[in-house]
């Protein structure tokens, strides 16, 4: 046994002892409620690593430290499941002065530190265990901003619907996010029973994502289930993500096996109401392994801080490397292996194009960053006022026309 600390009884009588902040490795045995949420093996380790860095806070003198994980966020106040099962959090108050001197943000998805007293509401956050991925974009607005969508995901779903919201170019953009998110993308075209021609879909797909599998289903028909229960499945936690009305819901509903999310108990005592909690919720499948909703996106921009850009245009990177200059823009210099791929048809000119925008797009998003942390550190006086409406918005609008 490699932790023999680990499976000290976490959950049943909380040892009100000091000792336990460094005995209490993990999760016993036979409790499995976290296990059902994705705990698996690889928490027992970032568990006893958080743990032994942590001091013992006030909360943590009467009740010891118990792993939890974030189903649901309702802004100043989290669904979690713990040992004893769904309860509302709030965070302490060193996590929230550490988070508003710019720390990080819990989101949905992480495995947290947790000191609960029993009480329905009374369940403090403490820490956050080091993510495994991060499912973040450009928060919406004219702010420089990572938003998390989700986190600790091992397989995120790109859904596409087979109608005319279909688009490679808006495809290409999510795969830049998945990519740099450390989940795997698999990439999802939903309402195949729209569509004549799935198969000629299904190969423009595959074409414009090298290496990321790539299928279609149809919820309304029941087809392709099993193709998602292969990544759906124990010990998984899997996300969604696409346009809004794209089927992401539909699908979350087919593969719980749930009419309505079931998210009832939570709402029921959510001030915020209805529309909030329908959204990046984490839900159990009936076989084990959870599942991510999110917001239908009216935009995305990408917040590329990894290799995101190149793992999703690695073919034109590829060809780049035989440009003749170094530093080709793939315009019109000579011996451009890029352009000569467009001209055989083995690169789609649109693709260049997007991958130009892209990388526009990004060194956009950088600058601005630069300026703003620039003005940050000047008075805030006489700081020029912010564009209302960027260029870059401009585009990603563009790709987002079709959609609502
Ligand atoms: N024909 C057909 N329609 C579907 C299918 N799946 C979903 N729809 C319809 O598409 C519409 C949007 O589906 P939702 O599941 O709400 O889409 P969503 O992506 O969750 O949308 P947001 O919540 O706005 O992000 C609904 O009217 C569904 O009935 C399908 O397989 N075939
Ligand atoms: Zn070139």
């Amino acid at each position: 046994m490699l932790f023999p600390a680990v499976f000290l009884c976490l959950f049943g009588e909380v040892e009100n002892d000091l000792r336990t902040k460094s005995e209490n490795g993990g999760l016993p045995l036979n409790n499995n409620r976290l296990e059902q949420w994705g705990w698996a093996e690889e928490w027992n380790k970032k568990w006893i690593k958080t743990i032994e860095s942590m001091s013992v806070e006030e909360e943590a003198i009467t009740a010891a430290y118990e792993p939890a994980r974030i189903i649901a966020d309702y802004g100043q106040k989290f669904g979690v499941i713990t040992a004893e099962g769904r309860r509302f959090a709030s965070l302490t108050g060193k996590f929230r002065q550490r988070q508003e001197a710019g720390g990080m943000k819990p989101g949905v998805g992480d495995f947290i530190v947790i000191t609960s007293h029993g009480a329905q509401d009374d369940v403090k956050v403490h820490e956050v265990l080091e993510r495994s991925s991060i499912i973040a974009r450009q928060a919406a607005g004219n702010e420089t901003k990572e938003q998390i969508i989700a986190t600790n995901v091992n397989t995120l779903f790109i859904v596409c619907a087979l109608n005319k919201d279909y688009n490679v170019r808006r495809l290409e953009r999510y795969l830049i996010l998945a990519w740099n998110s450390g989940a795997n993308p698999v990439i999802v075209l939903s309402k195949s029973d729209l569509n004549d021609d799935v198969a000629f879909r299904l190969a423009e797909t595959d074409e414009i994502a090298p290496g990321v599998p790539v299928i279609a289903v149809s919820a309304k028909l029941g087809i392709g289930k099993d193709l998602l229960d292969q990544y759906a499945c124990p010990g998984q936690t899997v996300a969604l993500i696409g346009s809004s009305g794209s089927g992401k819901s539909t699908i979350i509903n087919w593969l719980t096996g749930q009419e309505e999310q079931i998210t009832q108990e939570v709402r029921d005592d959510d001030s915020r109401g209805r529309h909030t909690t329908t959204h990046r919720e984490l839900f159990l499948l009936p076989d084990g392994g959870v599942i991510i909703d999110t917001p239908g996106m009216r935009e995305l921009s990408i917040w590329d801080d990894g290799d995101g850009i190149a793992r999703t245009f690695d073919d034109i990177e590829q060809w780049a490397k035989q440009c003749y200059f170094d530093d080709c823009q793939h315009g019109r210099e000579k011996g451009c292996a890029v352009r000569e791929a467009i001209e055989t048809g083995t690169v789609d000119a649109s693709r260049l194009t997007n991958y130009h925008k892209m990388q526009r797009e990004i060194a956009y998003q950088l600058r601005k960053e630069a300026e703003v942390s620039k003005r940050n550190s000047k008075s805030t006086k006489n700081a020029p006022r912010r564009k209302k409406r960027g260029e870059w918005r401009a585009e990603v609008e563009e790709d987002f026309g079709a959609s609502k």
